[in-house]
């Protein structure tokens, strides 16, 4: 079996606002992260992400299920693999005024890690020479590469981040990824939450998929894209009525775009074509359209009835 880095059975976090109105944050949570890799914690806004792993790092307290990390029950045993699992929530508060380096040498030496780690943690995000220029003149990405360094110094296992490209602007959010492409290549087990789903597809060998506090769906993302409808193409063709009288007869799903027809349930493209051409209709173009996770994500929550946003 393979190890996990993360597991949670049953997880449930009730809140009560001020005005004493109940707010279910996470509902049933069964999520199981693999160890190494990147894993995509994906959900949209308000779905529970944040809370999830607030109680993973024993920050929140949970009303219901049990949670290990690389197989120690928490956060009774938080203790014994805290020292493993290192969290990007907030940015760390770094000192303007000094260099990248210096600022990553305060910290180690507050937490007891060697010096000698600082190179090694600022190759590790890509900084390399620019430790040795000021904080303030860093870019937002640069900044945020800084806060993945510290946390680095000691080690972890594990990653956290929380939305770690809010924010950030096209190259920022380019640089972070690849950040945790490289983590993960490493052999540490990257979690990455995110309602930007196009973002984390690049990025994850594994993801979750949740809607208000409840695990959708999950696996590789390949597993994950391949579970939803099959083959779509796109179709272009002289007779689109006839066409599409022929192929819905033929059991497959039909919908008119435009000038196209848009088919699903195909098992290979050219069984489209074939279906056509025996009936004399010859096909001017045939696209297979990419499922990405976001339509997969977006066909998920409309069958759950919970909508992309709330
Ligand atoms: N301290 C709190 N008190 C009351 N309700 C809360 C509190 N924290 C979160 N919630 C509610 O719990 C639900 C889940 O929030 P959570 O922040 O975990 O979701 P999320 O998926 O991380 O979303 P986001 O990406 O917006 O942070 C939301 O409806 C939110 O309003």
């Amino acid at each position: 079996m393979t190890e996990l880095a993360i597991s949670t059975r049953g997880l449930r976090k009730t809140y009560r606002t001020r005005r004493g109105r109940r707010v279910v944050a996470v509902e049933g949570l069964d999520l199981d992260v693999p160890a190494g890799g990147v894993h995509g914690f994906l959900g949209p806004n308000g779905s529970g992400k944040t809370t999830s792993i607030r109680m993973l790092l024993g920050l929140v307290r949970a009303d219901a299920g049990t949670m290990t990390v690389f197989g120690e029950p928490v956060p009774r045993r938080l203790p014994a693999v805290v020292s493993r699992v290192g969290a990007i929530v907030e940015s760390p508060k770094f000192f303007p005024a000094f260099t990248g380096r210096k600022n990553l040498e305060l910290l180690a030496d507050a937490i007891g890690a060697p010096r000698g780690r600082v190179g090694e943690v600022l190759a590790e995000t890509s900084l390399g020479e620019r430790g040795k220029d000021k904080f303030r003149t860093y870019s937002l990405g640069m900044k945020q590469r800084l806060a993945i360094a510290a946390t680095l110094l000691k080690k972890p296992d594990l990653l956290i981040f929380d939305e770690p490209t809010n924010g950030l602007d096209p190259a920022g959010i380019r640089e972070i990824r690849e950040t945790m492409r490289d983590l993960g290549a490493q052999g540490r087990t990257v979690l990455v939450s995110s309602h930007i789903l196009a973002e984390v597809e690049q990025v994850a060998d594994t993801v979750s998929i949740i809607g208000h506090g409840r695990l959708l769906a999950s696996g590789t993302v390949a597993e994950v894209l391949g579970s939803s409808t099959g083959t779509t193409v796109k179709v272009a063709v002289d007779n689109l009525q006839e066409a599409a009288r022929i192929l819905t007869e033929a059991g497959l799903k039909v919908r008119s775009e435009g000038n196209h027809l848009l088919v699903d349930g195909a098992q290979e493209p050219a069984e489209v074509t074939r279906r056509l051409a025996r009936r004399e209709l010859y096909v001017s173009e045939l696209v297979p359209v990419r499922v990405d996770l976001e339509s997969v994500f977006l066909q998920l929550t409309a069958d759950e009835g919970l909508g992309g946003h709330r």
